[in-house]
């Protein structure tokens, strides 16, 4: 019998990939969840017996599902985040978890950019006002000038600092690693958090969440925010202190959230995302075609690697 290999991310279930094809084509059995939807536990319960290798999303991936999975050798993301999955039971059993760094930066970086004018000039109002019979008309502000606060500079954040900066505006960043970016002095410098949040006009948020499951912008951090502030999270939903965060927007201390990514997605209660202050995309930022090629063929190369070595 062929070795199998579960395919889960939404991006690959709704139509056949090339890179998928390929390992169909090295003689694995390719098994697939449910079609455009987020696989469920009980889903991947069933699937994933017999598997060694799974091509995966950002489903919650549970201990009862690797209890099912005893076949398993390797787990490879067409993505970065590995906060779905429960690494240390993983490393415990000898399964390798791969991912296929930086290859959907360009499209997350594209769609931050995207949500910063949504939220600055108010497209997403005026496009539903106008498609409402209306002709809304809000007084928007310009990125050039602007203050960016970006938080997390690995293949992501570092996008999206050159094309702020393009865009005429001052980068205040914070990440542990202080990678070297060669941005101009002038426009570009590392600072503390908390400074970053009191003086950005507008905060982006591209780090993992915190192993230790503290909340990144907590109460705090979010009451001490810039008045007006404009929030950007195509990172994770759990960075963010979600009640405070709507309260203070029911204030206009925080002036907009932008945000890619929910707690659940798709997500439970509408309480955040039809919030007036709030624009919601739905977890798009690698969903780009050349993206989710990138990712897809690294993706496949790390499941051949493993399984076929
Ligand atoms: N919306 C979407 O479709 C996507 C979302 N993502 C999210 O974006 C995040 C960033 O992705 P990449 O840039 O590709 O990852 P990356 O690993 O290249 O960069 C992450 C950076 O965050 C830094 N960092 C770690 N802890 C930090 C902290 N507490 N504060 C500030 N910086 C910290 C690291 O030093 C690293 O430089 C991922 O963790 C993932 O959650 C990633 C891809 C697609
Ligand atoms: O790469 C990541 O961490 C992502 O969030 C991308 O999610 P996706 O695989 O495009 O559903």
């Amino acid at each position: 019998m062929n070795q199998r290999i579960l395919v889960t991310p939404r991006s690959l279930t709704q139509e056949p990939h090339p890179d998928v094809e390929r390992m169909r084509e090295q003689g694995f059995e390719i098994v697939y969840s449910t079609a455009g939807a987020m696989p469920n536990e009980q889903e991947l319960i069933d699937l994933v017996p017999g598997c060694v290798g799974w091509l995966a999303g950002v489903e919650p991936v549970t201990p009862k599902i690797i209890e099912a999975a005893a076949a398993l050798k390797v787990i490879s993301r067409n993505g970065v985040g590995v906060d779905n999955l429960p690494i240390d039971m993983l490393r415990e059993r000898g399964v390798k978890v791969m991912i296929a760094e930086g290859a959907n930066s360009m499209g997350v970086a594209e769609l931050t950019i995207g949500l910063i004018f949504s939220a600055l000039r108010s497209i997403p109002h005026s496009d539903a006002g106008i498609k409402a019979g209306g002709w809304p008309r809000l007084r928007g502000a310009e990125i050039h000038g602007r203050t960016v606060g970006i938080i997390g500079c690995g293949a992501i954040g570092r996008e999206v600092a050159r094309m702020v900066i393009a865009l005429g505006a001052r980068v205040f960043a914070f990440d542990p690693a202080r990678p070297n970016l060669d941005l101009p002095s002038s426009a570009f410098s590392y600072a503390e958090v908390d400074d970053i949040v009191a003086e950005a006009d507008i905060l982006s948020l591209h780090c993992p969440l915190p192993r230790d499951g503290s909340t990144f912008l907590d109460r705090g951090r979010i009451f001490s925010a810039k008045k007006g502030q404009v929030i950007v999270n195509t990172a994770r939903a759990r960075l963010v202190d979600e009640d405070a965060l709507i309260e203070a927007l029911d204030l206009g201390q925080i002036g907009s959230y932008a945000t890619d990514v929910f707690e659940q997605e798709p997500p439970v209660s509408l309480e955040l995302a039809a919030h007036g202050r709030v624009i919601a995309t739905s977890h798009i930022g690698g969903f780009t075609a050349e993206s989710v090629d990138r990712a897809t063929r690294i993706a496949a190369d790390n499941l051949l690697s493993v399984l076929s070595a």
